[in-house]
């Protein structure tokens, strides 16, 4: 990758596509990143490498593809300070939630070339799943230079902007829910007498494994939880307790609320 990029804004999920990409790049000297926190922007230096801009427009300045993760809110102050120095070689990637495609023109311009897209946390060990939409000014080639970008830290699928509730829901927002689930696994094997370290790697393990079994195999998710159920075992007794306490009506209620929560964002 011989693009520069600048991150504005590396926090959690900042730092997690930063970790994730900095292996594709020949060096970190084509990487910048403007942080508010200026001890924050001294940790970042000294862990990755990276350049520091002192300012978002010295950011945008110094960058080709910008990414710009700062919460929803501070958004609009962050296209205040950058508008000036948008022009058509630079390419605006942002991965706020309920930040639309159509409110970044109007702070940047109706000429800027912009990039919706929507990553998730596993992005830190290259096993992200982030979704890209790109405005009607961004070219094929641009698109595809952003694609390689993302890919440095997972999967990417292009999609329209208009599917974006249904992606926070279902990976944006999604690991903090598999995190629940592993957590709860683990507290039952430490229940059941298992120490929490090895119930922790089991319970990570086991959800690992079946992910990728779904994604290797093309098998319905239902097939492959009956290929586990032995007539008259031990799984169908969980499967069986697990509907009666709602264990997938709750999921999906959980996801609804994520979801509207996304759309209430984007008004
Ligand atoms: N966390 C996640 O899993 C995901 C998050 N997102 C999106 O990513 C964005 C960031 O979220 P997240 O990483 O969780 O939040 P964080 O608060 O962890 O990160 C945001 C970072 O931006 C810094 N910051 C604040 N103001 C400015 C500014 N004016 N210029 C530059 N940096 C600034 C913050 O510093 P300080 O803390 O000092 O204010 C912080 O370090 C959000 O828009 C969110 O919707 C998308 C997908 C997944
Ligand atoms: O909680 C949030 O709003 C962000 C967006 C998706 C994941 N985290």
């Amino acid at each position: 990758m011989n693009k520069k990029i600048g991150f504005i804004g590396c926090g959690n999920m900042g730092e997690a596509m930063l970790n994730g990409i900095i292996d594709s790049f020949d060096n970190s000297d084509k990487i910048y990143v403007f942080e508010k926190n200026e001890e924050r922007q001294n940790e970042l230096k000294k862990k990755y490498g990276v350049n520091i801009s002192s300012t978002p427009l010295e950011l945008v300045n110094s960058s080709e593809m910008i990414l710009v993760a700062v919460k929803p809110d501070i958004f609009p102050l962050v296209m205040d300070d950058i508008r000036s120095a948008v022009d058509d070689t630079k390419v605006i990637i942002s991965i706020a939630a309920g930040v639309t495609i159509a409110a970044i023109e109007k702070g940047l311009g109706d000429n800027a070339k912009i990039i919706r897209t929507m990553p998730n946390t596993p992005a830190f060990v290259g096993s992200g799943m982030t979704s890209m939409s790109p405005n009607k000014n961004v070219t094929s080639e641009e698109a595809a230079i952003a694609k390689q970008i993302l890919e440095g830290f997972g999967e990417v699928e292009e999609i329209p902007e208009t599917l974006i509730h249904s992606v926070i829901g279902v990976s944006g927002s999604a690991p903090a829910y598999v995190f629940m689930f592993i957590e709860a696994m683990a507290d039952a094997a430490v229940l059941a007498g298992m120490p929490r370290n090895k119930a922790y790697k089991f319970a990570s393990q086991a959800v690992m494994g079946s992910a990728k079994m779904v994604l290797e195999t093309g098998m319905h998710p239902g097939a492959l939880k009956d290929m586990v159920c032995s007539p008259g075992g031990t799984t169908i007794e969980a499967v069986a307790e697990l509907e009666k306490t709602g264990f997938r009506s709750s999921v999906i209620s959980g996801m609804r609320k994520c979801m509207e929560k996304s759309k209430e964002m984007s008004k």
